[in-house]
């Protein structure tokens, strides 16, 4: 139940919609419980001499009552249901914020079903408590105080007899509630099972079909998605067992009281007219009572709910920024793009025992371009992951322009540096807008400078909407060597002291990535730029190529000084010449 208490801040920003809406909750149980009074009284006129008057009287003022209740119902809902739409708005609108600024770390270990499930089925959750909980709750508290205030006014031993199978008919509906959650729950595990299948099955198409694996997966998603029906057959079936359950004991309730207030009538203790006003008030609170144990599962429902996105929520966002930062006078000069690692360790939090890399230390000047190369697996990619903090390093520091990257705001740090990842991806939107993605302004000259820089320009412009081409999804409707050039122009236009370019050219063949990044090295000469390739040619011309070996810097130096250490360059290297010489034989 604590949980739910992370709901009070929002409650408190719609305290003034909600205070009214108790209001009005007050006024329409009042004239709810008022309008019965005057059954009574028609009954009872009806049993002496017939006045249609006086009947149409007595009718005129129940009907009134009645539009009275209705019309301050509807104020009830409009105050109480809509500020819970509001607060579920807010509440969507601070998950998906809140998911922005998570770290890599957190989206390695969640799964992106689990994550839609959270943000749809349990906020549903929640919002069924904010609004139809939180208005039947109090609904019910004082349309059980007034009714029980008129009925014990009528006769207080009817009154005990009328509540004597409440108790029951609350737990009965209380027992059987939670067992509708138990199988609800399940129903959104299972929907968050087929979330996750569907979003990844989709992303992967074209594995699947080239794997021919389609069939294989159409199976799989219908053994989910039987498990899924199978389920929501079972709660449907509870769910037809309890309603016939409430309406065969609503009307057992009512048998005490015909028979302990018919002997009443009979014994001229009540009137005609009192046993029908009290049957009234009895069939009006069965509903009530009911809701208790109704409103009792959907707050558990809640509670379950909100403490499941509690846990994304208190899931602290990326890495705060180090106060009081230490660092030397002269780590503090100012020279843009430079950048030292000095002594950095690390491993993957999801795997604490396995380090990634061990006591990196290198320094690179503002302007240079430098390479990483080694074998797949040997933390080149991990390596400069670290450089815009998308992962903490186990110890050791990293500087940028003197200064120890953690004291630097997460935000300003990024904007320095345009990071072209491995796998890559594109938005459905324009090639210019994919393009000046995240620059301030989208100015057309620059997307195109940009693209002239990552050598992108002659394939839009020959492209019959030229830069207002609409890509596809992760733009399909592009080659991959285009999707890794557009993925450059996108970080060159963000004009970064920092270019990192991890296997950003995979996509093209060995002659292409060398001859772009060449380019590349010569039309940025003030950015400092961190290359990552498998392919010698392409990082033979940097200032200093690093080799790794599972985590540790085996080599390092110019492309003529590694070639006479004779050592793992050499054989990588020499391995790239025979597989160039067997390809052209071939
Ligand atoms: N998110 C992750 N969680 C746990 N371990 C990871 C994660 N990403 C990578 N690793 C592990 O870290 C090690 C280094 O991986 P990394 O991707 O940095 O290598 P790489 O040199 O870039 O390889 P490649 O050339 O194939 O891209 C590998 O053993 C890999 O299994």
């Amino acid at each position: 139940m604590k949980n739910l208490l992370a709901l009070k801040p929002y409650l408190l920003r719609y305290k003034r919609h909600l205070g009214e809406g108790f209001f009005y909750i007050i006024l329409t149980n009042i004239f709810a419980v008022a309008g019965p009074k005057y059954i009574g009284q028609a009954v009872d006129a009806m049993g002496r001499t017939f006045r249609i008057q006086e009947v149409v009287g007595y009718a005129s003022i129940y009907v009134l009552f009645s539009l009275l209740s209705g019309i301050f119902l509807f104020l009830v809902r409009q105050k109480i249901i809509v500020t819970s739409r509001h607060i579920e708005y807010d509440l969507k609108n601070d998950y998906f914020n809140h998911l922005q600024k998570l770290p890599r770390s957190f989206y390695d270990q969640t799964s992106t079903g689990e994550l839609i499930s959270r943000g749809t089925n349990d906020l549903n959750a929640v919002r069924d408590f904010l609004g139809p909980g939180i208005m039947y709750s109090i609904n019910t508290f004082f349309r059980l105080f007034f009714a029980i205030i008129a009925m014990v006014a009528l006769s207080p031993t009817l009154t005990f007899f009328a509540l004597l199978p409440a108790p029951l008919l609350s737990y009965s509906v209380y027992t059987i509630g939670r067992s509708m959650q138990k199988r609800s729950k399940s129903i959104q595990e299972s929907y968050a099972g087929i979330t996750n299948l569907v979003q990844e099955n989709l992303t992967g198409i074209r594995v699947v079909k080239s794997f021919t694996r389609e069939d294989a997966e159409v199976e799989r998603f219908e053994k989910l998605n039987r498990e899924y029906y199978r389920k929501n057959l079972s709660l449907g079936k509870l769910q037809a067992l309890f309603f016939a359950m409430l309406t065969a004991m609503t009307a057992f309730s009512l048998i005490p009281v015909i028979w302990v207030g018919g002997r009443a009538v009979i014994k001229g203790e009540m009137t005609n007219g009192g046993i029908a006003q009290f049957i009234v008030y009895v069939t009006m609170l069965s509903w009530p009572i009911i809701s208790i144990g109704w409103v009792t599962s959907i707050v558990q429902k809640a509670a379950s709910a909100q403490a499941r996105l509690n846990e994304i929520f208190n899931t602290p966002p990326d890495m705060h920024d180090m106060e009081n930062p230490e660092s030397s006078a002269s780590e503090k000069e100012q020279c843009n793009g430079s950048l030292v690692f000095r002594n950095v360790s690390f491993h993957y939090p999801s795997e604490p025992g396995t380090t990634v890399l061990e006591s990196i230390s290198f320094t690179v000047e503002p302007g240079s371009k430098i390479a990483f190369a080694g074998a797949t697996g040997s933390g080149k990619t991990t390596l400069v992951s670290l450089i815009p903090r998308l992962y903490e390093p186990a110890s050791g520091s990293i500087l940028f322009n003197g200064r120890d990257i953690r004291t630097i705001p997460l935000d300003q740090l990024r904007k320095k540096i345009g990071f072209v990842p491995q796998n890559n991806f594109l938005f459905s939107d324009t090639i210019e807008q994919n393009i000046s993605y995240g620059s301030s302004d989208s100015d057309p000259q620059a997307v195109i400078d940009a693209s002239r820089i990552a050598m992108l320009d002659d394939d839009v412009e020959s492209f019959p909407e030229q830069y207002r081409t609409m890509l596809g999804e992760k733009g399909i409707n592009l080659s991959g060597g285009q999707k890794q050039r557009a993925c450059i122009a996108r970080a060159v236009a963000w004009s970064p002291e920092i270019l990192v370019l991890d296997d950003a050219l995979s996509a093209v063949d060995t002659a292409t990535e060398a001859r772009i990044f060449d380019a590349l090295l010569q039309k940025l000469p003030e950015t400092t730029i961190i290359l990552i390739s498998h392919r010698i040619s392409t990082v033979k011309n940097c200032d200093r190529i690093f080799v790794l070996q599972g985590g540790l810097i085996a080599e390092n130096g110019t492309h003529d000084e590694l070639l006479r250490q004779n050592g793992l360059y050499t054989k990588l290297h020499n391995q790239q010449l025979l597989e160039d010489e067997i390809l052209s034989i071939a």
